[in-house]
């Protein structure tokens, strides 16, 4: 029958116990607080004692069924979980009867006879079935056809004539009752389990079921603690509230402690003691190296999940040992063969570009090629890597090749590998190919709109195939590689042109990200440039002036050109570092130009001209600056006089102190001349914008 379980805190547990008399009650639960004390409390009530319609127990056990249905059913409030109780006999008790000589005849002694019955009954059932046994209680018809006699621990009330009393001792709980108690409280775990199947071991189990299930699990447990602590490394198994249950010898070394002492801690609080900080528990680890004990310890942590819930985890434990392997793994890692950024390292702040992230993080579940488009220095190939770290390949290697950086020939050896004797230079023995080399991994291939029609044909034999041919082979090499392609170029334009062949681009783009250039997430350039600096340790103070320069360039090398200015900058930077220094402005292919309308053909006073004198002179500067020459007044009127404009050096002066004073330009002492402060730098991108 299915009945509601007891959702009820722990100390609260109370249960009565109703027998026949108030000592055979106070037994059972003297039993039963041995066994389940800790969790839960037995009292004992005899069954006239039992008042009526009491509600202060959360479950009543009778014990049997008699007292139940005669005496107790009318006296229990209505909803009362109630069971009866199952008794049996200790192993050893149960030894001693079956030992008995066959066709004996024996009398079995209880206090009453429906107990000296139901003895009988149980002995039958638990297979003495070689002997008579007939009751006896006090008061019973004197019987003298015996001289032996069986009693469940009552040898007082054995009648005189007997000669020999084999003491069964008092019947047990069946451990059939246990469960159900436990099931009931919600207390059935793995350490209540394992309790149960010590206590199955020394009573003969009523169940055949359970004790085959019980011992099963002991059995069980046993075997797998014996094969873990085969294994090298150390192994902790706890359940959903964090209690070990498994703790191998690896562990033991490791801790320093025995699996015992181990057990009274939660999986937590024993990495807590050694300094582990628990909080990192909350996510599966991977490779996480601690300290336990002073030793390096490669920790992984696994999830247990059942029906779709956390019901515990294994941690394993690597010792130093596989820890240098690792190192080993990371020194790899520096030949390229693994990827080296993850979704982490990319810094963005942009609405946009954090979407773009979401859909890698999306497709790098996937097993399918990825087309990743974008200007140059955008970050692709970053995206490229951080997408092999989360995929299913991450353990296995990356291989970046860039595809513009080799010729044809060299490039198709490279990806292939070739046969010994395939060229005149071939390496005795051949080589590997990199698809080879990336296999059941990732292959980035960078530039890929630069690759021949030739290359472009083999490439499409591997994505049909997943086969490779070596340079000079004849052999086809089964490869598992999935391929991450990027490129800069237009690759729909180039297949519209015929250029790209459009089988090998609709493979590629099966996923296909598009990372958006610099300048359309200008919010990202404060908070790169302040990571890159930071990342080379630079001075970030005195830096204010420039930083609404960075912001404003389109940066045509996108994040690269910006990693690249601010190496410049954290070497330069004295403190007085104005926009003026800045690489793109004194690199006069980069700088700002001079606006076209001020290109006038005849030699014409400015003013007649209707040009606003101040902001040409601004122009003039900066150009000057960003062409490394200076701005002094004289050289400010040689350019006006350039632009086909008439201006004296007077009206250049007042202009200049104009400037000046509205805080647009310094005058420095000497040949420097004039430089723009950081608002007239924005007054002349203001005035060309
Ligand atoms: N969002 C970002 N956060 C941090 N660093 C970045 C970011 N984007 C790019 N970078 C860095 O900028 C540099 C250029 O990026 P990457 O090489 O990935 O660009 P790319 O688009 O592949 O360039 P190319 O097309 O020239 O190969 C790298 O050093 C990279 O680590």
């Amino acid at each position: 029958m299915d009945r509601e379980v007891i959702p009820i805190g722990d100390c609260m547990r109370k249960v009565a116990i109703i027998a026949g008399s108030k000592k055979t009650a106070g037994a059972i639960a003297g039993q039963l607080n041995a066994i389940l004390g800790e969790l839960i409390t037995f009292i004992g009530f005899s069954m006239h004692e039992w008042m009526e319609n009491r509600d202060d127990f959360h479950m009543v056990l009778i014990s049997t069924h008699t007292i139940f249905t005669r005496h107790i059913a009318p006296r229990i409030k209505t909803g009362t979980v109630i069971f009866v109780i199952r008794r049996t006999l200790l192993r050893k008790s149960l030894e001693k009867v079956m030992a008995i000589p066959s066709g004996s005849k024996l009398l079995v002694v209880n206090d009453e006879r429906d107990s000296a019955e139901e003895t009988i009954a149980l002995l039958r059932e638990l297979g003495a079935g070689h002997i008579e046994l007939f009751p006896y209680f006090p008061g019973a018809a004197t019987w003298e056809e015996s001289t032996v006699a069986i009693t469940p621990g009552e040898p007082e009330l054995v009648p005189p004539f007997i000669q020999q009393v084999i003491d069964i001792d008092e019947r047990v709980v069946d451990v059939s009752t246990l469960v159900d108690i436990l099931t009931q409280f919600q207390l059935l775990n793995n350490e209540t389990r394992t309790m149960l199947s010590r206590y199955a071991d020394k009573i003969v189990t009523r169940s055949q079921g359970i004790q085959f299930t019980l011992q099963g699990l002991l059995h069980m447990k046993t075997i797998l603690q014996r094969t873990l602590n085969m294994v090298q490394d150390g192994v902790i198994a706890y359940d959903h509230d964090g209690t070990i249950t498994l703790f191998n010898r690896t562990a033991e070394t490791i801790f320093g402690c025995t699996s015992e002492d181990a057990q009274k801690f939660t999986v937590e609080g024993l990495l807590h003691r050694e300094g582990v900080d628990p909080m990192t528990f909350v996510e599966e680890w991977k490779d996480c190296l601690v300290h336990i004990k002073k030793q390096k310890i490669l920790m992984n942590r696994q999830h247990i999940i059942e029906n779709g819930h956390v019901t515990g985890g294994v941690l394993t434990l690597r010792a130093a040992k596989k820890v240098e392997e690792l190192e080993l793994k990371l020194r790899l890692q520096a030949k390229g063969y693994e990827a080296r950024h993850s979704f982490g390292d990319l810094i963005t702040v942009s609405q946009n570009m954090i979407k773009v992230v979401a859909r890698a993080e999306k497709m790098a579940k996937s097993d399918l090629s990825v087309l990743i488009l974008g200007e140059s220095g955008t970050g692709k190939e970053l995206f490229a890597h951080a997408i092999h770290r989360v995929s299913q390949r991450a353990d296995y290697p990356f291989v970046a090749v860039n595809c513009s950086a080799l010729p044809d020939n060299l490039l198709e050896s490279e990806l292939f590998g070739y046969e010994e004797g395939a060229f005149t230079g071939a390496k005795k023995g051949g080589k590997p190919g990199l698809f080879e080399q990336a296999h059941k991994g990732t292959i980035f291939l960078d530039e890929i709109g630069d690759i021949s029609p030739n290359m472009q044909s083999r490439l499409l034999r591997v994505l049909q195939q997943k086969e490779v041919l070596k340079v000079g082979g004849t052999r086809l090499l089964p490869v598992d590689v999935r391929i991450i392609a990027a490129t800069n170029r237009n690759l729909a334009r180039m297949v519209a042109e015929g250029k790209f062949r459009d089988d090998l681009y609709y493979r590629l783009k099966i996923l296909q990200l598009e990372v958006p250039p610099l300048r359309e997430r200008r919010e990202d350039i404060p908070l790169l440039a302040a990571y890159f600096l930071e990342r080379r340790g630079a001075n970030q103070e005195g830096l204010e002036p420039i930083h609404e320069a960075l912001r404003r360039y389109d940066w045509p090398g996108n994040v690269r050109e910006l990693e690249n200015t601010m190496e410049y900058i954290a070497f330069m930077n004295d403190g007085h570092l104005t926009v003026e220094d800045l690489p793109m402005y004194t690199n006069e292919s980069a700088a700002v130009d001079v606006p076209h309308e001020w290109a006038i053909e005849q030699i014409v006073p400015v003013q007649a001209a209707g040009i606003r004198v101040e902001q040409l002179v601004l122009e003039i500067i900066h150009h000057a600056k960003a062409a490394g020459k200076n701005a002094g007044r004289r050289a400010i009127v040689t350019a006006v006089k350039e632009k086909g404009l008439m201006i004296s050096e007077n009206e250049v002066r007042k202009t200049i102190d104009k400037l000046r004073d509205a805080g647009y330009v310094e005058v420095a002492a000497g040949r420097a001349g004039c430089r723009l402060t950081p608002s007239g730098f924005q007054q002349v991108r203001n005035g060309t914008g």
